[in-house]
């Protein structure tokens, strides 16, 4: 049994962080148990979490443990551990891994800068690898560095797409009834085959539920479950609800849980986290552009385009280019009208790099160039315009997924109403590939010269 760090027993720290970002949301999670704890007429309870993650993941069918398949390049065990980091009243994160995978968990760790994580060794099944964890964080055990939580949550490591709010719900349900876990309705029918491989019953699907996760526990009562257990329970069990149960006599008390709480099994799983993910950090985005140009200006009719095909589009000089990192900005459209120059996208990456935000998750920069790319001859840019490669190649070990984009900006007047129509449109296809460059996050992209 391996512990990690010891800063797992110090203050809650919210996990990977922008510099400079006072723990906004750690405050507001702070205050969501201690509000809890002040309505329920009792004190907040000290919480902890065990993450079963000593799996091999058959299911999944690849050579990679599931819970250290990459998505956008980042493994899956890394979301969960973000998710569970942005709730500042749990105290320590236990993750029991197999010794094999303990240094590629340490890894992790370090490189996406988690926190108020410890390490135990998994077990042989998800039962034990469970009571191993909970094990660290009992008093009676020998070098014990974690003080025990007066509640305990549950959460498989695959399972990355857990919010504060159902976290809250399970554990207050718990400090009430001594256990609690998060449900979901059946999406299947349940069925009792015979013997011989024919329907013997079915259940009426209305009357039962899915059991997923979170759970928490009073720490007693699952922990003396767990020492109560026969090593039949701990070898074919899958439900620490029934432990609570068949051992410590409590029925827990079932909350509704959200559809994203499903547990990442198959590899179709994988590619839906994904899209979830992706489709999450696509919404916000920000036009970096000089903003004190009339409305006419280009700039503002790619901005007005722009919120046409997405959700919340944000338009900055540069002087609050900062507050919006600090926001966790993943999308940035740096406008440049009439120069084939990078001043103003270096100086974005510049600030990027210095922000850390592209640990997490890859940050989209598309530096779009307004050109009069028909009258003026490409060639006496180009060789600027092409710098984009080697900008792109230095972006990327950042985690900076950095394209360029020529948009039509006709200087020449010899027919006005077909020059605006012909911008009108470059600047529709120009949206267009702005949106899917966002939306794709498609790293194969990078460096490109797209022409709208
Ligand atoms: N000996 C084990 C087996 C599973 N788990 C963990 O329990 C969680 C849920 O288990 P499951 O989805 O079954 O994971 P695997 O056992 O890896 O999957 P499979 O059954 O497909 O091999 C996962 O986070 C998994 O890593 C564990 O900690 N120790
Ligand atoms: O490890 P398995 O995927 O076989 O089973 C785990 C699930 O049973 C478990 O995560 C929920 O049902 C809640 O107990």
């Amino acid at each position: 049994m391996e512990l990690g760090p010891p800063g797992g027993s110090g203050p809650a720290e919210p996990g990977p962080r922008l510099r400079g970002l006072r723990g906004a949301d750690a405050a507001a999670s702070a205050s969501s148990l201690s509000r809890f704890g002040a309505e329920a007429g009792c004190r907040a309870p000290a919480v902890a979490a065990v993450l079963p993650a000593g799996g091999s993941g058959e299911r999944m069918g690849v050579p990679t443990p599931k819970q250290f398949c990459p998505i956008l390049e980042r493994p899956l065990i890394s979301y969960t551990l973000q998710a569970l980091e942005r709730v500042s009243w749990i105290k320590d994160i236990i993750v029991a891994v197999t010794r094999e995978n303990m240094e590629t968990m340490k890894g992790i760790i370090q490189r996406y800068q988690h926190k108020r994580i410890s390490l135990v060794e998994a077990g042989v099944t998800r039962h034990r690898s469970i009571f191993n964890g909970l094990k660290a964080l009992a008093e009676d055990q020998p070098n014990c560095r974690l003080s025990k939580p007066e509640v305990v949550i549950i959460h498989d490591a695959v399972r990355p797409f857990v919010e504060e709010d159902v976290l809250l719900k399970v554990v207050t349900a718990a400090q009430e009834h001594g256990a609690s876990g998060a449900i979901r309705p059946l999406v299947s029918t349940v069925i009792s085959p015979s013997a011989d491989s024919c329907l013997d019953h079915s259940l009426e699907r209305a009357r039962y539920r899915a059991s997923e996760m979170p759970q928490a526990f009073l720490f007693d009562v699952i922990y003396d479950a767990y020492q109560q257990c026969s090593d039949y329970d701990l070898e074919f069990g899958t439900e620490c609800l029934h432990l609570a149960l068949k051992y410590s006599h409590i029925k827990a008390k079932l909350v509704e849980g959200s559809p994203d709480l499903w547990k990442v099994t198959y590899k179709r799983d994988l590619y839906a986290a994904e899209s979830i993910i992706k489709e999450r950090i696509s919404q916000k985005v920000c036009v970096v552009m000089d903003t004190k140009e009339d409305e006419e200006h280009v700039g503002h009719c790619l901005e007005e385009m722009l919120k046409t095909e997405l959700n919340h589009v944000k338009v900055t000089s540069g002087q609050d280019l900062q507050q919006i990192i600090l926001e966790q900005c993943y999308n940035f459209v740096c406008v440049n009208v009439m120069t084939s120059d990078f001043e103003e996208t270096q100086r974005l990456l510049n600030m990027l790099e210095e922000s850390n935000l592209s640990i997490l998750y890859p940050v989209v920069v598309i530096s779009v160039h307004f050109l009069d790319y028909e009258s003026v001859p490409l060639g006496q840019k180009m060789e600027k315009v092409m710098q984009i490669r080697e900008f792109a190649k230095e972006a990327k070990k950042r985690n900076i997924l950095l394209s360029g984009l020529l948009i039509y900006f006709p200087q020449v007047e010899n027919n006005r109403g077909l020059e605006e129509q012909k911008l009108r449109e470059s600047l529709r296809q120009g949206t267009t590939i702005i949106s899917a460059l966002i939306k794709e996050r498609n790293s194969g992209l990078i460096g490109q010269l797209l022409v709208a």
